[in-house]
């Protein structure tokens, strides 16, 4: 359980919680325990007065009897309301750590956690980490205190019959453990076969189009149906293994009943026992039956909950490749230089950017040509200190980029990516999304200034319209005109344009490029492009081979 330990500081933090939530569950443990003497009580009273009728005594017993299920109940919710809740607690604070540490990561490592990954992190996980945390914490401490506080009332009633009920418990835990363990792990290749579909819908649904181009949905709904019938398999195989969880239970169960039946009766022919304390022991035996078999489900879970730990610890351990270090916060002018820069992708080994340099001053512009694959693209990842060079400095108005405040840094870049990406939200959020609270009128005038503004007020929701997953509902020049405008509201001292004007007519360029002349005036443009006409309009031009 070493990876299980890295969550002890979360308990410290929680430890007044725990606190109570302990003594709840004494407290339900010994109320629970405490009304059972006089279950027994209330029969032999009964047993020994052969009259009918009003019993004052049996009364009394009765009223014990309530009162101690109430108290039961209401400190069995409170254990919940403390346990449970600092679970959820723990959860929380644990999906935030996880979710900000991916958003720490540098580009090229989220190339190594695949999105499914973040996901199994965030939702599978975090799930069984919390099922220790919670469920798991809580029936341990339960049994513990259940056991100590039953043990001394049963051997109180009758030792040799404590002795003969108690032993098939652990027993019990034990089988409980082994079908847990087998649950486990048929619901993990039952989710894998889950995933598969969902991974499988997710992607024919996103390609729809190429599919029913090709005219191939007959096969997507082949190789569907497989996978639909796969998981079926492994349900109902799962389903099988856990139909045997409750029937163990059930037989335990029983065998105890006729045990105490069995050895009760003789005791009770003996004149050793009252009836009684035998009706006591059937509901110790009952009471301690499923605290019993949930230890068993709990070794499990807690295997599983290591498991996850251990994959959680290993990826919040990954320290992001760039760190910032300078948190000042000054004005960037926007002057570029590129010294001798290359730059070898880790994964593949392909040096997309070799021994490059050029300068350009603040407010100038330069435009970037060259053949597909000639490392454009990369040339904007490393002025957007996305990667870092593997040789060479890139330097900020004078200043190495790695000794500049990041974050300072990327509030001064407008980057305008080559395949736009919109969130599924309202074009007015999408323009508005650099800023922290945009304006309607900054929305429309930067709208307007990436000529776009013309094609969204003809929707009926204008700029409340929804773009839909990834703006499908708008067509690729729109949408490349929607990050120009995101681009521009933040005002840039930078403007990175990642062949962003391709999916335009030349005229709508031209008229972008008329409407942010003042624009680009005021900052630094990199216009990487594979027309010609567009270069021209540039300061300088860098060709790559
Ligand atoms: N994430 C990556 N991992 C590994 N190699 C990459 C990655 N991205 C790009 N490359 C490789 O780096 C080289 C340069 O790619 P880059 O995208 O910079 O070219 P580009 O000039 O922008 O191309 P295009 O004009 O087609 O957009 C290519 O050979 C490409 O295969």
């Amino acid at each position: 359980m070493k990876a299980l330990k890295t969550l002890n500081p979360y308990f410290w933090k929680h430890r007044i919680l725990l606190f109570w939530g302990f003594l709840f569950i004494v407290a339900s443990n010994f109320f629970n325990i405490f009304k059972v003497q006089f279950v027994g009580k209330s029969v032999d009273e009964i047993a020994n007065n052969d009259t009918f009728g009003f019993n004052q005594q049996v009364l009394i017993y009765v009223g014990i009897i309530v009162g101690s299920s109430l108290l039961t109940g209401f400190f069995t919710f409170m254990m919940r309301q403390t346990i449970i809740v600092t679970s959820r607690k723990i959860e929380y604070e644990l999906k935030n750590k996880i979710y900000r540490h991916y958003q720490e990561m540098t580009l090229s490592q989220y190339k190594s956690t695949t999105i499914g990954d973040l996901m199994n992190r965030l939702s599978e996980d975090v799930v069984a980490v919390r099922m220790y945390l919670g469920p798991g914490v809580m029936y341990v401490v339960n049994l513990v205190v259940l056991l100590i506080v039953t043990s001394i009332y049963m051997v109180n009633t009758d030792a040799e019959m404590t002795l003969w009920t108690l032993i098939p418990l652990p027993i019990l835990s034990f089988v409980i453990y082994k079908v847990s363990s087998i649950i486990n792990a048929k619901s993990k290749i039952m989710q894998k076969s889950q995933s598969a579909i969902s991974t499988f819908v997710q992607d024919s649904f996103s390609g729809i189009r190429v599919v029913k181009f090709f005219a191939k949905e007959k096969y997507i709904e082949k190789n569907y149906g497989i996978k639909v019938k796969d998981y079926q398999e492994k349900a109902l195989d799962l389903a099988k293994t856990e139909a045997y969880f409750f029937t163990i239970i059930l037989f335990v169960i029983g065998i105890l009943n006729v045990a105490i039946l069995w050895i009760g009766g003789q005791k009770y022919l003996a004149n050793e026992i009252s009836v009684g304390k035998i009706a006591d022991f059937f509901m110790y035996i009952n009471i301690l039956i499923w605290p019993f078999s949930m230890v068993g489900w709990v070794t499990s879970v807690n295997q599983r909950a290591e498991a996850s730990m251990s994959r959680i610890n290993e990826f919040l351990e990954q320290v992001p490749e760039i760190i910032n270090t300078n948190h000042s916060v000054y004005p960037i002018r926007g002057e570029i230089e590129f010294r001798n820069v290359s730059y070898v992708y880790p994964n593949t080994g392909i040096k997309a950017v070799k021994n490059l340099s050029f300068k350009v001053k603040a407010g100038e512009s330069l435009a970037i040509m060259g053949k597909t694959g000639s490392g454009k693209s990369t040339i904007a990842l490393l002025l957007c200190r996305m990667i870092q060079p593997t040789e060479g400095v890139i330097l900020i108005d004078g200043k190495d980029l790695e000794e500049h405040n990041l974050e300072n840094y990327r509030q001064a870049i407008g980057y305008i990516p080559q395949e736009s990406y919109l969130f599924s939200d309202t074009i007015a959020n999408n323009i508005g999304f650099p800023m922290d609270h945009p304006t309607e009128q900054e929305i429309i005038k930067y709208a307007k200034k990436a000529d776009v503004h013309k094609n969204i007020v003809k929707f009926k929701e204008q700029y409340q319209t929804m773009v839909g997953e990834r703006g499908v509902m708008l067509s690729g020049g729109q949408k490349q005109r929607l990050c120009i405008a995101r681009a521009l509201i933040r005002q840039p001292q930078i403007l990175i344009f990642d062949d962003s004007l391709s999916a335009l007519d030349t005229e709508t360029e031209e008229n972008i490029l008329n409407n942010i002349e003042n624009d680009l005036r005021n900052c630094t443009s990199i216009i990487i492009t594979h027309r010609e006409s567009t270069a021209k309009k540039a300061d300088k031009i860098l060709n790559l081979t």
